[in-house]
């Protein structure tokens, strides 16, 4: 909706009123066309100031009204700016909280712009797999030039008003009441000449060298969009800014727009979307909420084991403004981790333009200094023993309602939290590595965690700038759980015959930042070999005869085994599954010697190396980590396929544009799924993991329900078992 009045005498005041965001829904549409018109043919009206409720000007367009062309009824957004900019009296766009899209396409269609100091302006729809179509990929670089506006366009950042003004995108920045000054600035301009303030009419401001620029560009954004189309059509459509006349331009941003627009990618971008939002939304078996959940004010933390992860914990702590105390036992690793947590808070400081953290952590070799903090995060080696100790001398010396929280990537947060006198204060709390830098941190309930600490857990998340998801407690969580079997097949698929570049690059060309053996490159080849030597699965020698290929009754690979026996640790020692030209280098080369390595592996066990194709690298891979999904929805450890996807597209690289593992199984169409889980499991009988399970079976007799219906399917799943 719009309202309408008339101010200070003569100036046309339109306020925007859509919650939450004053999103460009039909109806506000509607109301925009009606009052533009009204203010225009009322004479006593001399100018116009157009203005958001509830301190928000715009967040564009509906995206809500993107998923049917049906739903996209209602005045169009291009004829409704252009009869702005083409008025004559001045529109002056009056710009609090934000103006995003569509939002900041109005606003570029007014004469003027002022924003109030704390707002943030920007074109998002490369987001959204989208571009700019409301005229925002032909004006904006009209109006700020063809760099800045490239910028803008094809990652889709948020700036603020001091840098919009600094560009020259916003007139002037109020610091007090934004509409008052636009309304005051509206009464000084009245009667003025508009000639000069129609961006339409610009000519880009020219640029040196501009093939080149635009040569350089599309290199960047095809390195960096990984197989996203919407990246090179803005990219596109601002050449066609710099190149063609206003008309032309809009035509060729409109083509642009109608291929993205019923895109695949774009379907999964809004999907993820909306996904984020859902997520933080948690429920928990119990039936608690996020709605009927209260935390409780954090006021100091506590960090324990200042290693990998430790460090980047406490910096991420510290940055949310809060009081830290940082343990480390071992001289050396405390002496360390001091140095590091600082450089890494300065970097932190120098990349955010905020304050240093410095003075909130204080240090200690001794567990007693967490006496008074209101939670802890434990991050100690990844050993049973050690954490349930450290849990019993926490529960000991903590205040009673201490948060006691693991940052344990596999094991058991039940059995952390039974070691201490308040078990349901107890949860895991996921962290990826770079800690202070990965977006994504799993927030692991068991049994008889509180809802009140979930509560406190989430916020503390948001708080970090994480996407927090709210998962069950088994091994491996929902990331780690799902990464198994996708592991186990890329080692499978080693054997019969492919090599590590094969695999990496069908994945990579999937969309995945890494392929499976750089991630393991990266992490280090001797942490799975740890677990798995603790679990008696590993054999000197990788095993000898028909049993070395199995363990418990299934097939399983020694090929990692192998090659940690060998010192092959991977980026770490400079060798791996690729090698590198000294330790700790990043640039990975394929090493002639796999060749001979894998060649004997498997004369010795009797394999035949074959032909191994992308497509079913893609298939026994990606199939196998969505069916243990499903089996992770079955067993009410995630509580929707959004929490799934969130958390793979957050911390584990999966490609944004393909909407998360379930969504894709969910785009793929889940009978085609199914049908190749069972190809692959008949020809593969030691593989149980590529059996279909019972969910997908279940959902594609229900005739495949599209992923938001899923939550009715798995509800009667769960009430049968
Ligand atoms: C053959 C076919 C040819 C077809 C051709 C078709 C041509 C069509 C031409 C149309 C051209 C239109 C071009 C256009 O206008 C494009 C756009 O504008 S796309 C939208 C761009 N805007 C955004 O991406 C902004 C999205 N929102 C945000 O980033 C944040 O919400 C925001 C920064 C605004 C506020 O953040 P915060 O305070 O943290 O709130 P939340 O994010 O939690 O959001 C609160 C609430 O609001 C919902 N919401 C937010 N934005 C929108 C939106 N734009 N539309 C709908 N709903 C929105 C959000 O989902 C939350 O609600 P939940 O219920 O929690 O989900
Ligand atoms: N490294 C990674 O990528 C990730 C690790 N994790 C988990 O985080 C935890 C820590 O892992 P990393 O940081 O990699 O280990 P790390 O080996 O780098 O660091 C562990 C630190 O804990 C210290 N420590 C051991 N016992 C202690 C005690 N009683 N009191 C205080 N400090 C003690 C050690 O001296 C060491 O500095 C593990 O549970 C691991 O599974 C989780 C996500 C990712």
């Amino acid at each position: 909706m719009t309202q309408y009045s008339r101010v200070s005498g003569s100036v046309g005041l339109i306020t925007l009123k859509n919650p939450p965001v004053n999103q460009l829904s039909a109806v506000v549409r509607h109301g925009i066309v009606d009052t533009v018109q009204k203010a225009l043919s009322d004479p006593k009206v001399k100018s116009v100031v157009i203005c958001g409720q509830n301190g928000m000007f715009c967040g564009g367009a509906d995206i809500k009204e993107f998923q049917t062309l049906a739903n996209m009824r209602g005045p169009p957004l291009i004829p409704m700016i252009h009869s702005i900019e083409a008025a004559d009296k001045p529109v002056v766009a009056a710009i609090e909280g934000g103006a995003f899209g569509g939002g900041l396409e109005l606003a570029l269609g007014c004469h003027y712009r002022i924003a109030h100091s704390k707002a943030k302006v920007g074109l998002p729809e490369v987001t959204l797999g989208l571009l700019p179509a409301a005229g925002g990929s032909q004006r904006l670089p009209r109006l700020i030039g063809v760099p800045a506006a490239l910028s803008l366009i094809t990652t889709g950042r948020h700036i603020t008003a001091a840098e919009a003004l600094q560009l020259g995108l916003v007139d002037q920045v109020a610091d007090h009441n934004t509409v008052d000054a636009a309304v005051k600035f509206a009464l000084s301009v009245a009667g003025q000449s508009l000639d000069a303030r129609r961006i339409s009419n610009f000519q880009c401001p020219p640029v040196p060298n501009m093939d080149a620029l635009f040569e350089d560009v599309m290199q960047k954004v095809r390195t960096t969009a990984r197989g996203a189309i919407a990246p090179i059509a803005c990219v596109q459509a601002v050449r066609a800014a710099a190149t063609l006349p206003y008309t032309q331009g809009m035509q060729r941003e409109k083509e642009l727009m109608a291929t993205l627009f019923t895109s695949g990618q774009a379907r999964a971008l809004q999907y993820c979307f909306f996904a984020q939002r859902v997520v933080g939304r948690w429920s928990m078996p119990s039936g608690a909420r996020w709605d009927t959940s209260k935390g409780r004010p954090i006021h100091k933390a506590a960090v324990i084991g200042l290693g990998t992860m430790g460090r980047g914990i406490t910096v991420a702590l510290a940055q949310t403004g809060l009081s830290v105390v940082a343990v480390e036992t071992q001289e050396k690793q405390f002496m360390e981790a001091k140095k590091a947590v600082s450089n890494m808070l300065e970097r932190g400081a120098k990349r955010s333009g905020k304050p240093l953290a410095h003075g909130k952590i204080t240090y200690s070799q001794s567990l007693q200094a967490v006496a008074d903090v209101d939670l802890v995060i434990e991050a100690v080696f990844e050993d049973m023993g050690l954490k349930k100790k450290v849990f019993q001398q926490l529960s000991a010396v903590c205040k009673p309602g201490t948060f006691l929280c693991t940052n344990t990537s596999t094991l058991d947060v039940d059995e952390l939290a039974s070691q201490t006198h308040q078990p349901e204060l107890v949860v895991g709390m996921h962290f990826f590595a770079p800690a202070h830098i990965m977006k994504l941190l799993e927030v692991v309930y068991g049994p008889r965690s509180s809802p009140e600490l979930v509560a406190v857990v989430m916020e503390l998340g948001k708080k970090m700038g994480k996407v927090s998801v709210a998962v069950g407690n088994c091994r491996g969580f929902v990331g780690n759980r799902m990464l198994k079997p996708y592991r186990d097949q890329a080692y499978f698929l080693l054997e019969e015959g492919a090599t590590p570049q094969l695999i990496d690059q069908a994945l990579e060309e999937f969309g995945f930042a890494m392929g499976a053996f750089k991630v393991s490159d990266l992490s280090g080849l001797d942490v799975g070999w740890k677990v798995r030597k603790e679990e008696g699965l590993v054999q000197p020698g990788g095993g000898s005869g028909k049993s070395a290929r199995i363990r418990n009754g299934v097939r399983y690979s020694p090929l990692g085994d192998l090659m940690c026996e060998q010192g092959r640790f991977g980026q770490k020692t400079g060798r791996g599954w690729y090698q590198y030209d000294k330790p700790g280098s990043r640039d990975a080369r394929p090493d002639p010697w796999m060749h001979s390595f894998l060649e004997e592996y498997r004369a010795r066990h009797g394999l035949v190396a074959r032909r191994i194709s992308n497509q079913e690298v893609l298939e026994r891979c990606l199939y196998a980590m969505i069916n243990e999904g499903f089996r992770v929805l079955e067993d009410g450890i995630a509580a929707g396929p959004e929490d799934i996807d969130i958390i793979y597209v957050f911390g584990y690289g999966w490609p944004r544009h393909r909407g998360g593992p379930m969504f894709y199984a969910n785009m793929v169409g889940l009978e085609i799924v199914l049908e190749r889980l069972e190809h692959y499991a008949q020809a593969n009988p030691d593989m149980p993991t590529l059996q279909p399970c019972s969910l997908l079976r279940k959902l594609v007799a229900s005739g495949s329900p599209p992923v938001n219906k899923w939550k009715e399917v798995i509800k009667n799943v769960r009430s049968q078992l």
